[in-house]
């Protein structure tokens, strides 16, 4: 396959995605009275706009709150809006703002007569306001129009959201058309198309030194991996480190040898964890880190982790000095909006009031070009800017350059999402991946194509890359781009029948993922490249069939293979290193999954080898409760007791769940014992892969102990707690393992603890699902304290 279908193949999948998204959510809102979306936490009515501002981009921002004329009580009832969501504001009694109807970009249904009023996105959520930056997400602040049109009576519907998949597509196609131009192709576009080999690596000076004195072996193998490669991938284990290398990594890039880092992320989260560490004043006095690298954090402030405000762009930009004049801009432009909103006798009216919205469009026009004036200063001083993989293709980098990326979670990003930086930045001559593709990937909600099931699997949905009202800004191509995407949606891969269907299949497992040692994308080997290593661009005359490829390049089979994982498979483990040591837990629970799935290379460090649980009682009671408290890893076995698991509506979209109150009440009387013994609950988590035995879980345990954390598998990835207890759930006598056959989910859950894990299930029922499930039963048999309940 040529690079060009090979991008084509992918723009296919991520319109699919799209569909699938927009398809769930238009099912879900126009089946629905709007009390049950209120409901279901999608929408908000008898609201209020109580002020009107204007935000970054020229953005109207409306704040809102529950109007008393319609509620008792002012604070919002329990909802899913979160700052960067895609809204629609309507008229409240009519169901409809008075406003132009469906805009163009609109795709989205959203419950009865609800394709009229505004769009916006949510820019700030409090317990008693919310606030609206207007515009649709796709269209950028150019709702000028608009903004006095905001009705006295709101509901707010949330929408799907079209932007993130936009900058994916847009990205995808710039890369396409970057392949028929004449000029030399970006290297690190041939090097993930296979269009060449990485080159041999650039040799350290005899004179380099590790300015983190504390790094591991196998971290500084991978800190001179990543500074001597073009293409350098970091597979980090639950634990291991990964942050603190790759901290290492940007500041030997930024302070030793000069270059400018773009450094991305899944998710906030990631991004947030970097600039933490990078932010923080060194522990070591290596006079090469006295002075601070100058950071800058894209994305919406309030989606940022509130200790690190002062690096986002937008609280960079208020502090420059060049911000004064937009300030007064911007007090002028709210003065005269306000006046034109004011209803009633003083309301202006007539010419007047024409004249003062034509100034209102002038000032704004005004406002914005000085603003992204600051901004661009602002990020130009930047050594090292860091954002979500979709917020670094936003127009504010449009003219920004960088030597290197870094992308942080890799395994837990779509290829697509990777695509926005690689696409965007042609003269970055290397890339850094960091992630661990055996913990699960990204949320999938399309056809997989490969198989024809449903695809959905790990990762919280709130942590997908989202569009922030800072971040709303599309590049010009991106805006141009809008409809015409749109309207190819149309020839996208079927999405599923129906939401209830599609659910239903989420119910059950997807397949499980290929092992990486067998994950094989094509009939050659990747290990024996073809003759040409050549990273210059053919005649451009010549059709892309003749571009010469040192690696065979097959059409991703869905969106759930990772750039990660394709690379690692295009170019081979000489393009890796592994962290070998985790921090997290001790070596008993580090035994199995090192075995498993980490090629038994996963050890532990000499602070927390030997961790138990009893360490963290007082003396008295440690003597008292040894036993189970001095254990690593406990297993309650239920074979033979017939406990077994019940199927249950799960409430959105009537879909099937599983829960087993049997291992529920296990699980209540096992953290009965823990806090008897003086542990505090807070260091107790409660997994699940089940969202119903979640359910359960948490209605029995919090009204006892409200701090005790419980959750799904898919939504703890990246947490830890002392003590994980792990519900399976699954016990029939038809050895059906559901969730349980997929080895990443696993993975995740019995990497979690630090020094106890506990295990409640039916091993009978799970021994009987996969030889990686047979070989954990029998582990825990041979390994755990093994309890069997009365
Ligand atoms: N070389 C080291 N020596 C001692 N402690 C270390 C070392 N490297 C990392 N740690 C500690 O290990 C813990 C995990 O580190 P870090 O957060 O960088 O790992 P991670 O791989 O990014 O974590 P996650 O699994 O959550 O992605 C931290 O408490 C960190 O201070």
């Amino acid at each position: 396959m040529t690079a060009e279908p090979f991008l084509q193949r992918l723009i296919d999948l991520t319109l699919a995605e799209q569909q699938a998204e927009e398809l769930e959510s238009s099912l879900l809102s126009s089946s629905c009275p709007f009390n049950q979306l209120v409901a279901k936490g999608i929408a908000l009515g008898g609201l209020q706009p109580v002020k009107t501002s204007l935000g970054l981009g020229g953005r109207t921002l409306v704040d809102l709150e529950r109007s008393l004329a319609h509620h008792q009580d002012s604070t919002f009832p329990p909802h899913g809006f979160r700052s960067g969501d895609s809204v629609r504001l309507l008229g409240d009694a009519a169901g409809g703002a008075k406003s132009k109807g469906k805009k163009k970009g609109d795709t989205a249904t959203a419950g009865q007569g609800a394709e009229g009023g505004l769009e916006g996105v949510v820019w700030k959520v409090q317990e008693k306001r919310i606030v609206i930056a207007l515009g649709s997400a796709g269209k950028g602040a150019n709702q000028d129009d608009e903004a006095e049109e905001v009705p006295p009576n709101i509901r707010l519907l949330k929408l799907s959201n079209p932007t993130t998949y936009l900058r994916q597509i847009s990205s995808l196609r710039s890369a396409i058309r970057q392949l028929s131009l004449p000029s030399p192709l970006p290297p690190l576009i041939t090097l993930s198309l296979g269009l060449s080999s990485p080159p041999p690596p650039t040799p350290l000076p005899p004179s380099f030194t590790f300015l983190d004195p504390t790094l591991n072996p196998s971290q500084q193998s991978a800190v001179q991996h990543a500074l001597t490669h073009s293409l350098s991938l970091i597979w980090g284990p639950p634990g291991t480190g990964k942050t603190q290398t790759l901290v290492e990594v940007i500041r030997q890039l930024v302070l030793v040898q000069g270059l400018r880092v773009l450094v991305c992320g899944g998710s906030n989260l990631s991004v947030d964890n970097v600039l933490q560490r990078l932010s923080a004043k060194p522990s070591s006095d290596d006079p090469r880190l006295a002075t601070p690298i100058p950071l800058t954090r894209l994305g919406h402030p309030t989606r940022v982790l509130t200790s690190l405000t002062p690096w986002t762009l937008d609280s960079q930009s208020s502090a420059s000095d060049s911000s004064a004049l937009v300030k007064d801009i911007k007090a002028e432009l709210e003065q005269l909006e306000g006046r034109l909103r004011i209803t009633g006798k003083e309301r202006v009216r007539g010419s007047e009031r024409k004249k003062g919205w034509d100034e209102v469009r002038e000032l704004r026009r005004d406002y914005r070009r000085r603003e992204g004036g600051v901004v661009g200063e602002v990020v130009g001083k930047a050594r090292v800017v860091l954002g979500t993989t979709h917020g670094v293709g936003s127009r504010i980098l449009q003219n920004q350059h960088f030597d290197v990326i870094v992308i942080d979670e890799a395994a837990q990003a779509t290829e697509p999402a990777c695509w926005i930086p690689l696409a965007n930045q042609p003269r970055a001559t290397k890339l850094i991946l960091a992630g661990d593709h055996l913990q699960l990937p990204p949320t999938i909600k399309s056809l997989d194509s490969s198989s024809g099931s449903k695809s959905k699997k790990s990762s919280k949905k709130e942590d997908k890359p989202k569009t922030t009202a800072s971040t709303l800004m599309l590049t010009e191509e991106e805006q141009k781009k809008e409809d015409s995407s749109k309207e190819n949606s149309t020839s996208a891969p079927a999405p599923p029948p129906s939401a209830a269907a599609d659910e239903s299949q989420a119910a059950e497992p997807s397949p499980p993922p290929p092992a990486l040692s067998t994950l094989s994308l094509s009939p050659s080997s990747p290990s024996t490249p073809s003759t040409s290593t050549s990273t210059t661009r053919p005649d451009p005359t010549t059709t892309t069939t003749t571009l010469t490829r040192s690696f065979p390049l097959a059409p991703s089979p869905s969106l759930s293979l990772t750039l990660f994982e394709r690379l690692l498979a295009l170019h081979g483990p000489q393009i890796r290193t592994m962290l070998s040591v985790s921090y997290r837990f001790n070596s008993k629970i580090c035994e199995f999954p090192s075995r498993e799935l980490y090629e038994g290379e996963l050890g532990v460090g000499e602070r927390n080898g030997g961790w138990k649980l009893v360490d963290l009682l007082d003396g008295e009671e440690e003597e008292e409760e040894e036993g189970v408290m001095g254990e690593e890893v406990v297993f309650v076995d239920t074979a033979g007791l017939a406990m077994y698991e019940r199927s249950g509506d799960e409430g959105t979209f009537g879909a099937e769940s599983k829960s087993n109150e049997n291992e529920a009440d296990l699980c209540v009387k096992y953290v009965e014992g823990l806090t008897l013994a003086g542990l505090p609950a807070s260091s107790i988590t409660l997994l699940s892969p089940y969202n119903s035995q979640v359910t359960l879980l948490a209605s029995l345990l919090h009204p006892r102990w409200p701090e005790i954390e419980v959750g799904s598998v898919d939504g703890m990835q990246g947490r830890e707690n002392e003590v994980v207890v792990i519900s399976l759930v699954r016990s029939n006598e038809k050895g059906e393992v559901g969730f349980l056959a997929d080895e990443r989910r696993l993975n995740v859950a019995m990497t979690r603890p630090k020094r106890q894990l506990v295990v409640i299930g039916d091993s009978e029922t799970v021994s009987k699902g996969s030889g990686y499930l047979k070989r954990w039963m029998q582990w825990l048999e041979e390994n755990a304290w093994v309890q069997v309940p009365e």
